[in-house]
């Protein structure tokens, strides 16, 4: 699709973070917090990522889900404080309402990757996951780099909270389905949800149905699939720090923008999401300028994932997603983390140590 003006987000040229001089790194600074700032979205181009490496990763996505299903169950995610491996189609939920997401995911981590294919396999799989992590990691790193100049904060602000950061790498599959499916009351590709790391890099084949409430108002408009680009979107470990300023933004998948096929199935649709996450052990204090107060207690940006990846997985509760639960109690070792949950009725608690 042609950039005009009808399209619904900016789309920013990233090659002079890459190699242009301080003032040309100003502007695309500047570029991307007043995307982040107004929608919580931008589109990428020119970042270091080429259109036929994505080409080549959507490949690599698709043979691992063409696997048979007892196969890929083998590697199946198992802990919410390690959130590795496959999850099957209806496994992973934000929706308090019992809403029904029609996906399956494969995630992939840098510290704790047990649950991926072995090396030296087949294809190659985790050799080339491991180099486009890496490739997403740096661009992601950059981005955030960027956004130190606007948000007033020091060029090395992200060095101890990067180094030993744990993103996720997550391949997404949204298999062929009836349209009818879709069309059901609660049923989605992706229920509407905000990411809650830091930020999120995202890449999507040609299918489109990724929708955006870019204006925090509860109207959906589309984001289109744009070729050769990557979508970065601020998520709320962001938004808390910079008191608002960027803003973590619902999303969803819906309705594919193509026709059913003739038998009435929507094309099954692949995308891919780098969720960067800092190191576990970082405290997210909200950076408050002069004059301003904050609604935000400092959080520690590992706790807030494990709450949240129980609360989407059902680990804690897997009866009884509606029910709030927190974390009470969580210490990290050398060489272990302990991470205890507990629903706020006190009815359910589960203790999960997990090896680091
Ligand atoms: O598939 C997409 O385009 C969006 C995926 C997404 O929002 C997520 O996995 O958090
Ligand atoms: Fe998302």
């Amino acid at each position: 699709m042609a950039v005009d003006d009808e399209f619904p987000f900016p789309v920013v040229s990233f090659q002079p973070i890459l190699t242009g001089g301080e003032e040309e790194k100003a502007k695309v600074a500047l570029q991307l917090y007043d995307a982040f700032h107004t929608y919580g979205w931008v589109y990428l181009k020119e970042f270091g990522i080429s259109a036929e490496e994505i080409d080549e990763m959507f490949g690599y996505s698709k043979r691992f889900f063409d696997r048979p299903e007892e196969e890929k169950l083998k590697d199946k995610v198992v802990s919410a404080a390690y959130c590795q491996g496959y999850t099957a189609n209806g496994a992973e939920s934000s929706d308090t309402k019992g809403g029904r997401s029609h996906k399956e995911c494969y995630e992939h981590r840098r510290f704790n990757n047990d649950l991926c294919p072995a090396a030296g396999g087949e294809d190659g799989f985790r050799e080339f996951a491991d180099s486009f992590y890496q490739k997403c990691f740096t661009l992601a790193t950059e981005v955030l780099r960027a956004l130190c100049i606007v948000l007033g904060i020091a060029p090395t602000y992200w060095d101890d909270k990067l180094a030993a950061a744990d993103p996720q790498l997550r391949f997404l599959r949204y298999m062929s389905i009836p349209k009818t499916t879709l069309e059901k009351e609660g049923n989605y590709r992706i229920e509407p949800h905000t990411d809650y790391g830091l930020c999120t890099l995202l890449f999507q084949d040609e299918v489109g149905g990724l929708e955006v409430d870019r204006f925090h108002d509860g109207k959906f408009a589309p984001a289109t699939p744009l070729r050769g680009t990557c979508i970065i979107n601020v998520a709320d470990l962001l938004q808390r720090l910079s008191n608002d300023k960027l803003r973590s933004t619902r999303h969803r998948v819906m309705m594919p923008l193509m026709e059913p096929r003739a038998d009435g199935m929507l094309p099954a649709r692949y995308s891919t999401a780098f969720f960067v996450h800092p190191d576990p052990a970082t405290m997210i204090v909200p950076i408050v300028k002069e004059g301003e107060t904050t609604p935000y207690e400092p959080v520690n940006a590992g706790e807030w994932r494990t709450m949240i990846t129980s609360r989407d997985y059902g680990y804690a509760l897997p009866d009884s997603k509606d029910m709030d639960v927190k974390i009470v109690a969580a210490s990290k070792g050398e060489d272990y983390m302990n991470v205890r949950l507990e629903a706020k009725s006190g009815a359910v608690s589960k203790t999960a140590e997990v090896a680091t």
